[in-house]
């Protein structure tokens, strides 16, 4: 696979505008976003569906969950930050909560 390079500022905003419920972290080069479902079985759902697209994209989220409760950061190791590869995977994450 062709090295990935992370996005530059100008690729950067323009993927955010159409990120509406995620968040740009400085720190990391990285999107991140909170979800709150109604119980663990929700959210462990959600997350076994993107477990499921990250292994296929083979790009994985970082992520915690607490009960109902899921945060995920996406950014691309491999590019030392934010890449198409992450915005892809956000979308798709949006596509399984049905906002696509
Ligand atoms: C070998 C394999 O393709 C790489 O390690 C992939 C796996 N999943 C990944 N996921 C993320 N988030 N970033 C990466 O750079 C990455 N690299």
């Amino acid at each position: 696979m062709a090295a990935i390079e992370p996005l530059n500022d100008t690729e950067r905003a323009e993927a955010l505008d159409g990120l509406a419920e995620w968040d740009y972290d400085d720190s990391r080069d990285a999107i991140t976003r909170t979800i709150v479902f109604s119980d663990f079985v929700e959210a462990f759902g959600f997350m076994t569906q993107v477990a499921m697209l990250a292994e296929k994209a083979d790009h994985h989220p970082e992520w915690k969950n607490v009960y109902n409760r899921v945060d995920i950061l996406l950014t691309t190791h491999d590019a030392g930050g934010l890449s198409e590869r992450d915005i892809e995977l956000a979308e798709a994450i949006d596509g399984v909560l049905g906002e696509d």
